[in-house]
């Protein structure tokens, strides 16, 4: 089956800029995506390109097996939903919704029934006859979801759509989004930089990064499997713990990792390729650290002195020094640690992510 949507050697510049450079991506039939990155790393420009807002400086963009590179945006058959709701204020909802119906000349009934099918399916009905200022920031949103939706359209762009709702609001639709999905199996392109959305949304995360995609995975692969130290700095909070140090080969092949705290045999650790001798970057998520008596059953031990506590309730995440270098430990909700404690840390190679010092790929 073609893919949903296939982007070919894309490339964009703003005069001497370049956002978009050299982009490749395919996106299967009925598959969430998520565009996750920082500020600035081109997600939204590559949203944009796709739905037909900017005109591309190279290559190509394929809908459903059609090249739509210089095709109107209206004739792509997306649906767009924008972080600013851009409902026409004068117009109650169901006239927002039914607008773009009648000018593309669709029957009364056949707008009628659309705008019934989508109110229901976002539970908006009693909403109908209000104007959008009569409406909370969330039902805002789900109109322009629903004006989306009415077009009934294959593939549904969003971009931040959730971004200036309050936190519990947010939670909230974006679980509402997961469950339009589940339903309409619709291919979806969402752009985010909340990282959360994007682990708990994305049957894959395409994580950006000066106008190219670093990695393109599922979220389980991404978190476990990074594979860059941008990638693993960049997922998790609070982020991977790095410890700086080199790769040796014991005389039977054994790889051990050398750091100030000592020398490690990285037995369990399973490398990408085969293991060489060099200068690494040793990764270690907070939840993977073991603290105080576990610690001693673990493969690599470092003694840590204890310089922030701050509890979450369910986990406490604690902030240790190992020598000069910062470490988060998440530790059990209960404990009672206190600021200055030391504190023996230790974890196993296999939770273990390695990146080379030099090229920050990972081993
Ligand atoms: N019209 C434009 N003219 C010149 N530069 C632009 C234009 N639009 C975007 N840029 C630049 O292109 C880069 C990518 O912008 P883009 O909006 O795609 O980033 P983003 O990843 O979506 O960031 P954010 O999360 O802040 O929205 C930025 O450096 C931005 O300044």
């Amino acid at each position: 089956m073609d893919p949903s949507i296939s982007i070919k050697d894309l490339n964009l510049s703003f005069g001497a800029v370049e956002v978009i450079n050299d982009l490749n991506l395919d996106v299967g039939q009925g598959e969430f995506l998520v565009l996750l990155g920082s500020s600035g790393c081109g997600k939204s420009t590559l949203l944009n390109c796709i739905a037909g807002l900017l005109d591309v400086s190279d290559g190509q963009i394929f809908i459903q097996g059609k090249n739509v590179t210089w095709e109107e945006p209206s004739k792509r058959g997306i649906g767009m939903v924008f972080q600013s709701y851009a409902l026409y204020p004068q117009m109650t909802v169901e006239g927002n919704l039914s607008f773009g119906l009648k000018n593309a000349g669709f029957s009364k009934a056949e707008v009628a029934e659309r705008v019934a099918n989508a109110a229901r399916i976002l539970q908006i009905e009693p909403l109908l006859k209000r104007k959008p200022a009569a409406l909370s920031g969330g039902q805002r949103q789900r109109v322009a979801i629903g004006r989306a939706l009415v077009r009934d359209v294959d593939v549904f762009l969003f971009d931040e759509p959730l971004s200036n709702l309050d936190a519990k609001l947010r939670t909230d639709l974006r679980a509402e989004i997961k469950e339009l999905h589940q339903t309409l199996h619709n291919t979806m392109i969402y752009v985010t930089h909340d990282q959360i959305e994007a682990m708990t949304l994305a049957d894959r995360i395409a994580i950006m990064r000066g106008g190219q995609i670093l990695q393109l995975d599922s979220p389980k692969e991404i978190y476990n499997r990074p594979n860059c130290k941008y990638v693993a700095d960049f997922i998790g909070s609070p982020s991977m713990n790095f410890l700086d140090g080199a790769i040796s080969l014991e005389a039977d092949g054994t790889p051990t990792f050398t750091c100030g705290s000592g020398t490690f045999s990285l037995e369990g650790y399973v490398f990408d390729d085969a293991p060489a001798a060099g200068g690494a970057w040793l990764g270690i998520r907070p939840e993977h650290i073991a603290s105080g008596e576990a610690a001693a059953s673990r493969a690599i031990q470092l003694q840590s002195k204890v310089r922030l506590v701050e509890p979450l309730g369910s986990d406490t995440l604690v902030r240790v020094m190992v020598g000069e270098q910062s470490f988060w430990v998440r530790m059990d909700g209960r404990t009672d640690i206190t600021e200055g404690d030391p504190l023996p840390i230790g974890f196993n190679p296999v939770r273990c992510n390695l990146f080379d010092t030099k090229t920050e790929i990972r081993l």
